[in-house]
């Protein structure tokens, strides 16, 4: 169905009344909400909804490329493109993208990209499935770029990363050592984790609940707040609004790429939960 945005939009029920918004533009899932109704996901107040603009919060898909890993524009053309819906039901969806001329133009790989998003009680399912469908090997890179909404900045952190190695994406990708029990956000923190475990939660204190972040075929996970000066230079995210979100992405990115053979299928999935204590 078309929003007040003019955009092909699709809404998930789940029985137990948990809701998901994928939109077709991006495969973009926008909003989470749990059987309580609470909203899981950040969305900017000033999200631009025209594309080939990609949306600004929920969960962008970045394929076939992730961040500057590769000769695209930042994070690939995925979140820019239009999909279709190909299957699904109420409580799931199926969205392809198929690569035409334009994309073609920019990287001379055909391929399929499938996109299924589900929902249950309190967890969203989220698999990418990439297939090869010309006949030559390629190289992708690719992030699930989820943005988890916080009370506030200052009452969240991460956990799951003590002793990973990361590359700081805010000193030339310089290798460093995860220390901590926790990650928290002080300032700007833009970070590659290598070889992650493959569980890892954005905690809340301010709201009592833990997102956790299960991953499947992503080695990586990046971790981002833009805080005060990046997010007053971002025209589609309020001023202050880096204190509502955590950016917690399963990737691969420092650690790929992943190289599809003709044929082959690239599958990765992420699994959100909701845990309140
Ligand atoms: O502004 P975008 O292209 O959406 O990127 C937003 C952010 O995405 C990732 O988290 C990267 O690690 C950041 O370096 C980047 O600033």
């Amino acid at each position: 169905m078309d929003d007040n945005t003019g955009l092909q939009k699709i809404t998930l029920r789940a029985p137990s009344g948990s809701t998901a918004e994928v939109y077709c533009h991006g495969a973009h899932v926008t909003s989470w909400k749990t059987t309580s109704g609470e909203e899981m996901l950040f969305l900017s107040n000033k999200a631009v909804f025209k594309p080939p603009k990609a949306i600004r919060g929920g969960i962008p898909v970045c394929f076939p490329q992730f961040g500057g890993f590769g000769p695209l524009a930042q994070h690939g053309f995925a979140r820019n493109s239009e999909f279709t819906v190909v299957d699904g039901g109420s409580s799931s969806v199926t969205l392809s993208l198929q690569t035409n001329e334009d994309h073609l133009k920019l990287f001379p790989h055909p391929f399929e990209l499938l996109v299924t998003v589900s929902i249950g009680d309190e967890e969203l399912e989220q698999t990418l499935e990439a297939k090869n469908t010309g006949d030559k090997p390629f190289e992708l890179t690719a992030a699930l770029h989820t943005y988890i909404a916080v009370s506030s900045i200052d009452k969240a952190h991460v956990v799951g990363l003590k002793g990973v190695e990361y590359m700081d994406s805010l000193q030339d990708k310089k290798r460093l050592k995860e220390g901590g029990d926790s990650i928290t956000f002080t300032d700007e923190l833009d970070r590659i984790y290598l070889q992650t475990p493959d569980v890892l939660e954005v905690v809340d204190e301010g709201k009592n609940r833990a997102i956790q972040v299960e991953k499947e075929g992503f080695p990586d996970a990046v971790v981002w707040n833009p805080w005060i000066q990046k997010a007053a230079g971002m025209a589609d995210f309020g001023d202050d609004q880096y204190k509502e979100m955590v950016c917690l992405e399963p990737a691969v990115a420092g650690s790929g790429p992943v190289t599809l053979e003709p044929g082959k299928t690239w599958k990765a999935k992420q699994t959100l939960s909701l845990r309140h204590f």
